[in-house]
């Protein structure tokens, strides 16, 4: 007999001003369910999520928790009842511990003047055992979270949500950040708690992992609810045309693209431990992927390319003029290299402003004529990026902080194209970003291939590397171990690279 559900969600609207983003959602979740929530950027997987989790108010309909009526007014009211949820902001304090993190509000205390002294130890010990919920060893609970890698960090952050009282689990992208390792602890801990009778709502646009872990699928499109049903009786491409409302195709077999003039060629670039002696070459006309684990590298490898942070050796050189590393990403900007990154606050994306602002700051002398800004060249250009990335919005006046995580993605993304570089880098283009807009993004990098850019792509998606790429480069502890030509790889040996062990090779092991 199936048990009575503990979440009941009855004919749940929300309305932002005129625009109407949840039309009478109905839907059970059953004591030890998974279900899989997804659907396209903007369809209304978060503001659901939110609502349940006492973040935002319903505009009609209503929740029942174990038959009760549920209405949290905040997060506070939503978690003292046991319905807890995982953001893909995090939101621990970087200045404190992981244990002080872990149990901030039930902090232990020794002694009569309970306020001035912190039971350290016993601090520590409850949160060993709260890590241990989640397979997590190798963290030092007195570690300052801010010395911890964004990986680890989303797993501390979990382990905080993992309270005796938690009934509902709501996790947005949980695996975003993390290794394959990590991602294996996630599942056997959502295993334990299913066998624990928590509820676990699981948002996520990682296809297969849906349907590796979730019993019940439902799907959003603009807001409604268009399906309902047990997991086991779709495969991965009826999700996405329920998604997107038609196939989106997948073309692993591509062939290499025409290989250009030589535009990006990378000689021994250093950083500390992060990045060691990397050397690459991208021409024009080419997509080389970089694949490797969480901290390998990857990203500082890109920082480095883009002067964010200054190189200790090597030398960048761009169209044939070498340069001893940039002093700032100015230079490199000015060289003709551009960046994109998942990280939305280091693309300093302002939040109050519209998309149409948004877009065009990364080149105003486009938009400007003789000293004055061109409104009208403005809105067009706005206009054409919305329609060209399908961006989802009320229009380009849309302020960028109102819209999904995905469409901000899109308008970092569109900010890149607006500018014209001739090698641009990319850090987890499109992470968050739906199979739909995806497909329109990628679109889009074939594009620019063809125009004979050099494009350099950092994934932990290895299919989205296997798909775009022409070489693909695997990074292990701050090293480039090897390169791929197209057609040379499969996803085991990409895999089996990423976990090369380089202190072995260099003969360096203690
Ligand atoms: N505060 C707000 N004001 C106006 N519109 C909003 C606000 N918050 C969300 N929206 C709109 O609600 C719609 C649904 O957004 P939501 O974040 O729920 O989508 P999502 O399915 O979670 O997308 P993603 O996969 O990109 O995270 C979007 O069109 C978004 O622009």
């Amino acid at each position: 007999m199936t048990p009575s559900p503990v979440l009941t969600i009855q004919s749940v609207s929300k309305t932002y001003g005129s625009n109407t983003v949840l039309h009478g959602v109905s839907l059970p979740l059953h004591p030890g369910e998974v279900l899989a929530l997804t659907g396209e950027n903007g369809a209304g997987k978060s503001t659901l999520s939110k609502i349940i989790s006492g973040l935002e108010r319903a505009s009609q309909g209503s929740l029942q928790l174990g038959g009760q009526a549920f209405a949290p007014a905040s997060r506070r009211d939503a978690e003292a009842l046991g319905v807890r949820m995982v953001m893909q902001e995090l939101s621990l304090v970087p200045t404190l511990t992981v244990a002080e993190n872990l149990l901030l509000g039930a902090i232990p205390h020794r002694g009569r003047w309970r306020a001035h002294w912190i039971d350290h130890a016993q601090l520590n010990t409850r949160a060993v055992a709260q890590l241990a919920k989640m397979g997590i060893e190798d963290i030092d609970p007195r570690t300052p979270v801010s010395q911890l890698g964004i990986g680890q960090q989303q797993m501390v952050e979990i382990a905080r949500n993992l309270q005796d009282n938690t009934r509902v689990l709501i996790l947005d992208e949980p695996t975003a950040m993390l290794t394959p390792r990590e991602t294996r602890h996630l599942f056997d801990q959502i295993a334990l708690l299913k066998a624990q009778g928590v509820a676990i709502v699981y948002v996520s646009h990682r296809l297969e992992e849906l349907i590796q872990i979730a019993d019940t699928l439902a799907v959003l499109r603009d807001g409604r609810l268009v399906k309902t049903c047990a997991m086991r009786s779709v495969t991965e491409p009826d999700i996405v045309q329920l998604m997107v409302g038609h196939a989106v195709d997948q073309d692993m077999g591509r062939p290499r693209r025409p290989r250009g003039p030589l535009l990006l060629n990378a000689k021994n670039l250093g950083r500390g431990t992060a990045v060691q002696d990397v050397s690459l070459q991208v021409h024009a006309g080419e997509v080389f992927g970089i694949a490797g684990l969480v901290g390998s590298g990857r990203t500082e490898l890109l920082r480095l390319l883009f002067g964010a942070d200054r190189t200790d050796t090597g030398e960048i050189t761009i169209q044939g003029t070498a340069h001893k590393g940039w002093r700032s990403p100015i230079k490199a900007i000015a060289a003709g290299i551009g960046l994109v990154t998942e990280d939305r606050k280091s693309q300093g994306l302002l939040l109050s402003q519209p998309i149409r602002i948004n877009t065009t700051l990364s080149d105003v002398g486009a938009v400007s004529h003789a000293g004055w800004l061109d409104r009208a060249r403005e809105d067009s250009i706005a206009q054409n990026m919305v329609q060209r990335l399908s961006i989802r919005c009320s229009g380009p006046e849309q302020a960028v902080g109102t819209l999904s995580g995905g469409n901000q993605q899109k308008v970092v993304f569109a900010r890149w194209l607006h500018r014209e570089c001739n090698v641009l880098l990319l850090d987890e283009p499109t992470r968050g970003v739906d199979v739909g807009a995806r497909a329109d993004i990628y679109a889009e990098l074939e594009k620019m291939a063809e125009a004979g850019k050099a494009l350099l792509m950092v994934s932990s998606d290895l299919r989205e590397l296997m798909q775009m790429c022409d070489r693909i480069g695997v990074m292990a502890h701050g090293r480039l171990v090897t390169v791929f030509e197209r057609g040379e790889w499969t996803e085991k040996s990409l895999l089996a690279a990423a976990f090369t062990d380089t202190a072995a090779l260099n003969g360096t092991h203690g």
